[in-house]
C-alpha cells in the first residue's frame, strides 16, 4: 500500500487523526485533507503544512489510505462521490459512528478493504484510544491502520459486532468525564468555593485519579476503598451517589449510546 493519506472531512476527529499521522511519521507532503469551508482549510494548511481541497475526488486519486471523517449522515453521498476515483489498492478507514461495513461495501468497488475505527477526542493530544475492525482487510492493511492511529494514542482490535459498544464506552466516554468534571466543579460552587478554584480542584482530581489508576495498575474498586474511611466523609458521599442512582445511570447511558449507534447504522 502506498503511504499517501487522504483525510476526507478533517473536522474534530479527522484533524486529530491527521495530526497523529504526522507524529507517527507521515510526511506532510503525503497528506491531503478535505473540508468544506476555506477558514478550516486555511487552519489545516497553516498548522500542518498539508495540502487541502474541497474536492474529494481529487483527494482520493493516488491515495493508499482514505480516511472517512464526515458525519454519518454525510457518508453515503461522500462514498458515491469517490467510488469511481478511488485507487483499486486503497484501504478505506472510517470513523463514522454506527454505519456497518455493509454500508461501505454496497457503495465502493468490489473488494475494497474497509477498516472501521472508533477513536475518541483525547486523540487530539495523543492520549486517545481507538478500536479497529477490518472487513475484507489483510493483516498488512490492519497493521497500516494501526500505525496510522498510534500517533493518537493506544490502538486495540475488536470484532465489528462490538464496535457500537466500544463507541458507547470510549467513543462517547470523554463526554461522561467532562460531565462529571462540570458537576463536581458546580458542587464546589454550591459549597461556596470560587468557580476558578472549584474547576481546578475538579480537573486536577480527575487527572490525578486517572493517572493513579493507570500507573498503579490497581483495580478501581481497590483504589476507591483506599479513599473511603470507615464511617468517614467519602462513605457518606458515595451513599448519596448510590441513592441518586448514578451507577444505574451510567449503565443506562452506555446502553442508550449503543442503541443510538445501532439506529444510525439503520
Ligand atoms: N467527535 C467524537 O468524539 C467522535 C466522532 N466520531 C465520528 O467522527 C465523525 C466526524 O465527527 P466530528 O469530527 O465530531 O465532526 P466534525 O463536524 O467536526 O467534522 C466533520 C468535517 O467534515 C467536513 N465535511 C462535511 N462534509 C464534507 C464533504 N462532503 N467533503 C469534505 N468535507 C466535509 C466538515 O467540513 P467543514 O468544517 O468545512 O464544514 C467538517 O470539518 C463522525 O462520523 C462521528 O461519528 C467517532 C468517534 C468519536
Ligand atoms: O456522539 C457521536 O455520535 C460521536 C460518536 C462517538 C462520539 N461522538
Amino acid at each position: 500500500m502506498n503511504q499517501r493519506l487522504a483525510v476526507l472531512g478533517a473536522g474534530n476527529m479527522g484533524e486529530a487523526v491527521l495530526a497523529g499521522a504526522l507524529s507517527a511519521g507521515w510526511a506532510a507532503s503525503d497528506v491531503v485533507a478535505t473540508v468544506r469551508t476555506e477558514a478550516k482549510a486555511q487552519h489545516l494548511r497553516k498548522t500542518y503544512q498539508v495540502a487541502t481541497t474541497s474536492d474529494n475526488v481529487a483527494a482520493v486519486r493516488g491515495a493508499g489510505l482514505v480516511l472517512v471523517g464526515v458525519k454519518p449522515k454525510d457518508v453515503g453521498a461522500l462514498l458515491d462521490e469517490i467510488a469511481t476515483a478511488i485507487d483499486p489498492e486503497a484501504v478505506v478507514v472510517t470513523v463514522a459512528a454506527g454505519l456497518p461495513s455493509s454500508f461501505y461495501k454496497q457503495r465502493l468497488p468490489a473488494g475494497t478493504p474497509v477498516v472501521r475505527a472508533v477513536p475518541n477526542t483525547p486523540a487530539a493530544i495523543g492520549a486517545g484510544i481507538t478500536a479497529i475492525a477490518g472487513i475484507g482487510a489483510t493483516e498488512a492493511d490492519l497493521e497500516a491502520v494501526e500505525h496510522l492511529f498510534t500517533g493518537t494514542g493506544a490502538v486495540v482490535r475488536a470484532a465489528e459486532k462490538d464496535l457500537n459498544a466500544v463507541s458507547a464506552i470510549s467513543g462517547s466516554g470523554p463526554a461522561y468525564v467532562f460531565y462529571v468534571a462540570d458537576a463536581l466543579a458546580e458542587a464546589g460552587v454550591l459549597l461556596g468555593l470560587t468557580r476558578d478554584v472549584a474547576r481546578r480542584l475538579a480537573v486536577q482530581t480527575l487527572l490525578g485519579a486517572s493517572r493513579l489508576m493507570d500507573e498503579s495498575g490497581e483495580h478501581p474498586v481497590l483504589l476507591r476503598e483506599k479513599v473511603t474511611s470507615p464511617g468517614g466523609t467519602t462513605a457518606a458521599a458515595l451513599r448519596a451517589l448510590d441513592d441518586g442512582g448514578v451507577r444505574a445511570s451510567f449503565l443506562a447511558a452506555a446502553a442508550a449510546a449503543r442503541d443510538r449507534a445501532d439506529e444510525l447504522g439503520g
